[in-house]
Order: C-alpha cells, then sequence, then structure tokens
C-alpha cells in the first residue's frame, strides 16, 4: 500500500497560489459547451474530476482545444451534443455525474453514465425522480437509485411543476437548472424537502447568468425559467481558485502560528466556502482578507477556542474543522452534516475513526460528529483515507501537532489537488535562510549546513546562471522575455551540497563561466522571469527543510523564514579567501584589485532597487572574518536549533 510519511510540523507561514475551483470548472465546462459561442476558459482546475467531464465533452462531440496552461477555448454545440449514442465514466465526480445526467436526459440520444464503484453507492435517485416526471427516459443498469444510469431519446413535457428532494445532495438542483433551459420551455421547481448545501445553487446561478439564463428564485423554495432563454457564450472566463482547497492552508496557518495567505480566492468569491474563514476567525483565529486573497494567523494569545456550529452550508470545508479541533481549548461539534455520509465516503464514520487514532475522543451520531481534542496527538498514527482526496487533505494537519502522520493512499487528492502535499510542504517545511555579500563564504556554510541537517538546498544566485544556461541549450534568447520565464518557471535544477545539476547533469563549473555571467544579468533584469524565480525558489521548500542561500532570502523570498543569518565578513577577509582560492586554482591573482572589485560589488548590491542586500531586522549577524568555516557551520546550527521547533 501506498503512503507518505509526513515530519512532525511546528509552524506554518507562506504563500499558496490556489488551484482552480472543482465545482466552477466543471459547471463553466458544461455551460460552455451548451452554449452557442466560443468560450475561453481560464485558470480551470486540472485534476481527476475535471479530466471526466473535460474527457466526457470531448466524447459527447465539444470541440475543447488547449491555448495555454490550464487555458482552453471550447466551441459551444448550441444546445446539441453532435454525439447521439456515447458510453461516459465519469470517475467520483459528483459535479460532471449529475449535471450530465440531466443534460443528457434532454438531449434526445442514447447514453450510458458509469463510475466507480463508490459512485455507484451514491444515490442518485432524486435527480432521476426529478427528470422522470418531465417525461426524460433514464433507467438504473443495477440498483435502483444509485448508477450506472442508460438515458433513451423522449418528448421533455414542463406543463407542471417539478417538484424534488433537496436534502440529499443539492447537486440534483444544480443538475435540472442547468440542464432545463435546454428544452427551450418554461420550468419551474419546486423543492419537496428542506434543501442542504444551498452555496452551491447560489455558484450554478451565477455562471447560468453569466452564460445568459437568468433563473426567478423564491427563497429556496421555488426557482422559475422563462422560455425561450439559450445560453450564450460570455466570452472568457477565469476560474476562480478553490474556496474548499483553501481550507486546509487557512486552518493551517490558525494552527501553526501563521501568517498562511491564499491567492485566487477572497472577498469577491462566488464559492460558499469562503465562509470557513469565518468560522476559524470564531475559533479565535486572526483572519484577514482581500477581493482575491484570505490569509490566517494563530490566534494572538492561547489557544483556539472550541465552537459548537450549524456547518450545514460548508459541507467541505466543514471536514477541515474537524480536524482543527483537533487545537481547540474544548469540544467541539459540528452539527447538521448528514450529507457526509454519502459522498466519497461515509465522512462522519471514516473522521471519527481517523480523529480517533490521533488521540481524540469522537461522538458521531446521523447528522453530526463531536470532536473532543486530546491533550497531546499520538504520534505515528497511520491515516486510512478511503480514496477521499479531503480525507488525506484534512488529516494532514494533524502533523502541526508536532507528531509523524503517515497518509495511506495520499493520492487520492488527485480528484481535486493533485500536488497538495508538494504545497502543504510549501508552507509548513522550516527554513534557513543564508543571505550575504559575496565572497563571504555563505555558499559554502550553507551547503555544510544542508547536509549535516539532512535538508534541501537552494542557491539562488545559481538559479538566474542555470536559467540562462538551460534557455541557451533550448535554443531561447536571453531577451525573449516570456520564453525565458517559462523556462525558470519549471527549471530542472537540484542542488546536491556543493553540486548543482541541470536535467541531472552536472554544470557546477559550467554556470560560472564569465558567458553565463553574462546571460544571468541579462536574464535576472527581466520581471516575468524574476516572478517565476520567485515562485520557483519557494518551491524548493521541501520536507525535511530547507536551506536557502543568497542575497534576499530572508527579506523578499522567505520572509517567514524561522531562522534568518546574516552572513558576512570584513572585506579584507573576503579579499584574502577569494585570493587564496584563486591561488589554489592555479589563478594568478593580487589581493589590491580583488579588494577593489568586492567594495565596489557590495556598493552596487546595496544600492540596487530590486531586492538589495540588506539584514533585516530578526537576522542573526554573523561575522566570519576571524571564524573557520566549521566555526561558522557551527554557529548557523546552533541559531537552526534554537528558532526550529
Ligand atoms: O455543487 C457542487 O459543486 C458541490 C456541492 C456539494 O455537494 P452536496 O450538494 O451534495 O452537499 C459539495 O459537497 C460538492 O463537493 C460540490
Ligand atoms: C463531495 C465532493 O465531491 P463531489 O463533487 O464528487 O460530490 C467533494 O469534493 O468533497
Amino acid at each position: 500500500m501506498s503512503f507518505l510519511d509526513l515530519p512532525p510540523l511546528h509552524r506554518a507561514a507562506g504563500l499558496i497560489r490556489l488551484p482552480g475551483s472543482k465545482s466552477i470548472s466543471n459547471r463553466t465546462l458544461l455551460l460552455a459547451a451548451l452554449a452557442a459561442g466560443d468560450t475561453e476558459i481560464h485558470d480551470l482546475l486540472d485534476s481527476d474530476d475535471t479530466r471526466v467531464m473535460l474527457a466526457s465533452l470531448r466524447q459527447l462531440g465539444i470541440d475543447i482545444a488547449p491555448i495555454g496552461p490550464d487555458s482552453y477555448r471550447v466551441k459551444g454545440a448550441g444546445g446539441v451534443f453532435p454525439v447521439k449514442e456515447a458510453s461516459l465514466f465519469l470517475g467520483n465526480a459528483g459535479t460532471a455525474f449529475r449535471p450530465l445526467t440531466a443534460a443528457l436526459a434532454l438531449a434526445g440520444g442514447r447514453y450510458t453514465l458509469s463510475g466507480v464503484p463508490r459512485m455507484h453507492e451514491r444515490p442518485i435517485g432524486d435527480l432521476v425522480d426529478g427528470l422522470r416526471q418531465i417525461g426524460a427516459a433514464v433507467d438504473y443498469l443495477e440498483n435502483p437509485g444509485y448508477p450506472p444510469l442508460t438515458l433513451q431519446p423522449a418528448a421533455i413535457r414542463l406543463d407542471r411543476p417539478i417538484r424534488v428532494r433537496g436534502d440529499v445532495s443539492s447537486q440534483f438542483l444544480t443538475a435540472l437548472l442547468m440542464a432545463l433551459p435546454l428544452s427551450g420551455q418554461a420550468a419551474v421547481i419546486e423543492m419537496s424537502t428542506e434543501l442542504i448545501s444551498k452555496p452551491y445553487i447560489e455558484i450554478t446561478l451565477n455562471l447560468m447568468a453569466r452564460f445568459g439564463v437568468k433563473v426567478e428564485r423564491q427563497g429556496w423554495e421555488r426557482f422559475s425559467i422563462s422560455a425561450g432563454q439559450r445560453y450564450r457564450s460570455p466570452g472568457t472566463i477565469h476560474v476562480e481558485g478553490d474556496a474548499s482547497s483553501a481550507s486546509y492552508f487557512l486552518a493551517a496557518g490558525a494552527i501553526g502560528g501563521g501568517p498562511v495567505r491564499v491567492e485566487g480566492v477572497g472577498r469577491d468569491s462566488i464559492q460558499g466556502d469562503v465562509a470557513f474563514a469565518a468560522a476559524l476567525e470564531a475559533m479565535g483565529a486572526r483572519i484577514e482578507m482581500g477581493a482575491n486573497w484570505m490569509e490566517a494567523r494563530s490566534p494572538a494569545h492561547g489557544k483556539l477556542k472550541a465552537f459548537d456550529l450549524d456547518l450545514n452550508h460548508i459541507p467541505d470545508a466543514a471536514m477541515t474543522l474537524a480536524v482543527a479541533a483537533l487545537f481547540a481549548d474544548g469540544p467541539c461539534t459540528l452539527r447538521n452534516i448528514a450529507s457526509w455520509r454519502v459522498k466519497e465516503t461515509d465522512r462522519i464514520a471514516a473522521m471519527a475513526a481517523e480523529l480517533r487514532k490521533v488521540g481524540a475522543t469522537v461522538e458521531e451520531d446521523a447528522d453530526f460528529i463531536r470532536v473532543v481534542p486530546p491533550a497531546s496527538l499520538t504520534p505515528s498514527a497511520s491515516i486510512a483515507t478511503y480514496d477521499d482526496h479531503r480525507m488525506a487533505m484534512c488529516l494532514s494537519l494533524a502533523a502541526l501537532g508536532g507528531v509523524p502522520v503517515r497518509i495511506l493512499e495520499p493520492e487520492c487528492v488527485a480528484k481535486t489537488f493533485p500536488d497538495y502535499f508538494e504545497r502543504y510542504a510549501e508552507v509548513t517545511a522550516p527554513v534557513i535562510a543564508i543571505d550575504g555579500p559575496s565572497a563571504s563564504g555563505k555558499g559554502t556554510v550553507a551547503a555544510r549546513v544542508a547536509t549535516t541537517l539532512g535538508y534541501h538546498m537552494l542557491d539562488s544566485g545559481a538559479l538566474y546562471r542555470l536559467t540562462a544556461l538551460a534557455a541557451r541549450k533550448a535554443g531561447v534568447a536571453w531577451e525573449d522575455e516570456a520564453a525565458v520565464a517559462a523556462i525558470a518557471a519549471a527549471l530542472p535544477a537540484e542542488f546536491e551540497g556543493e553540486r548543482i545539476l541541470l536535467s541531472g547533469e552536472e554544470v557546477s563549473e559550467a554556470i560560472r563561466s564569465e558567458e553565463m555571467g553574462d546571460g544571468a544579468s541579462k536574464v535576472a533584469a527581466l520581471p516575468a522571469v524574476r516572478a517565476a524565480l520567485l515562485a520557483r525558489q519557494r518551491a524548493y521548500r521541501r520536507w525535511p527543510g530547507l536551506v536557502a542561500d543568497g542575497r534576499d532570502m530572508g527579506s523578499v523570498v522567505f520572509p517567514w523564514a524561522e531562522c534568518k543569518v546574516f552572513l558576512t565578513a570584513s572585506a579584507e577577509a573576503r579579499a584574502e579567501r577569494r585570493h587564496k582560492q584563486l591561488i589554489a586554482k592555479g589563478v594568478p591573482a593580487k589581493i589590491t584589485p580583488l579588494l577593489q572589485d568586492l567594495r565596489e560589488r557590495d556598493a552596487r548590491d546595496t544600492a540596487r532597487s530590486v531586492a538589495p542586500l540588506q539584514k533585516c531586522a530578526e537576522a542573526e549577524l554573523l561575522d566570519t572574518s576571524n571564524l573557520s568555516i566549521e566555526q561558522a557551520v557551527a554557529a548557523v546550527l546552533g541559531c537552526a536549533r534554537e528558532r526550529i521547533h
């Protein structure tokens, strides 16, 4: 069985650019396919759930062309799927299965829809009942009430309101709402029970409106669509970051100090799950929010507070609160979450079982869960994930209790967040930032500290040289900003102690040439390259930790680093060291011009406007003028031991 061992984590701080929203991605794909005209979709989520939707729409004859990273052009078919017979596999994607069932029931073709075994245990009877009321021919292939399904052409009549239950999943109402305009007839839906997960209906109505179809809503009981409305492409849609995915990072910030900032979703979001931030705030976490970002920090004093909340409006993000409860100052109760039982797994049972493994006392019932946090978490729990992405992502937060945690079958996160664990490491792995002037010996010290601690290593100065070299190898001109930035963003560079590798090939010497120095200064002047390298540098932050060496590691790239060292030496001492190095290599050299050179370089580095060389207030000053390398290494290790953990 596959597993991922998370190390004990003590702190979370950093910045994450979120992947696209699953709910918005799959709705937008379907609406774009049904609309008249072409739609450009940007920042689409790339995960299992959206791949099954993309593949199915293509199978149905919709032309969808990639036009850039996570961007597509969808040629809308104007309400008619070109392919009239198909067998579709929809994995475990509720947001693909339910809406496609309704749209295809009205499409006048012969289709079968199936999914993974768990999808065949997730109810769909309420939707099928609704569709049968309007004459659609929908049949169960195995168990009544559950997928797989088969659909046949049928005459659709909308002469009476459709009555549909809303207490099992809101996706049935979403599916009907999105499909009904295909009939061209006036349509009315009346809820025969209370509706759950209401904010998801708001997402549906918002996106339908962007595609030109207006729904009249009377409370949450009655929805009407007037006759003759057709979907029209709005031209371009940008998918917001996923607010449910944001919850893991915000919780990490609230538990592990913070600040953790997520970008891509904020106050202007159309997703109900941004309300998760309010729940964290009620627990005492410090939350800040902008139009397109959110940030969380631990309470100013003391622990997170216990809560008792009705979480029907945020069923997905509520799971994150169940794990945050481990860190609260008392028992926490999550109410009105019965739908958890019919999602990727029985989430109430699964959550109870796994929280107990880390030491919590848990009470569960049909629609609530109560979590009593333990005095301290049980180390080395093996967490089962039930092929449920959210179980894996939520329980990864337990490691912030300073205990190792094993996550079994971690690849299940691919449903909505394939690189979740890499991103999680980017806000939780400890960082030692070593900045300093040229020839201060910081490179050597950094490499030795990394080797001693078993940490990863980032030589940030080398990255610009590596970018120049990689561009040269790819035949890209150093002036071509977009192309060089793309290379920088995906640079296959590794630092192994003092060795530097590009695509696995050692280039430690090759990048030190005059020519690459020249290339480095050219590419470093391009803003897009700097931006790409900023993200790239942060991606070096991996478990168990990172030693980053450069000029702006503590000030710009890792302002959250727990241990910052400003390593310097007098110009005379540095000139002397450089002199010795050159002589050892057999290069003739004189001290005076070397000293002059270093002084000029220091002045330039300190005066430049972009990321100047500076000691941040919180950095420890280490003057190595009279220290050996071993003594300098010991001093940095001492600082690391004191500040990390
Ligand atoms: O419409 C949607 O995009 C969703 C609705 C919710 O499901 P329920 O309505 O079944 O609670 C949510 O849990 C799911 O992840 C996405
Ligand atoms: C319930 C979920 O997914 P689905 O869209 O398959 O219902 C979920 O992502 O938590």
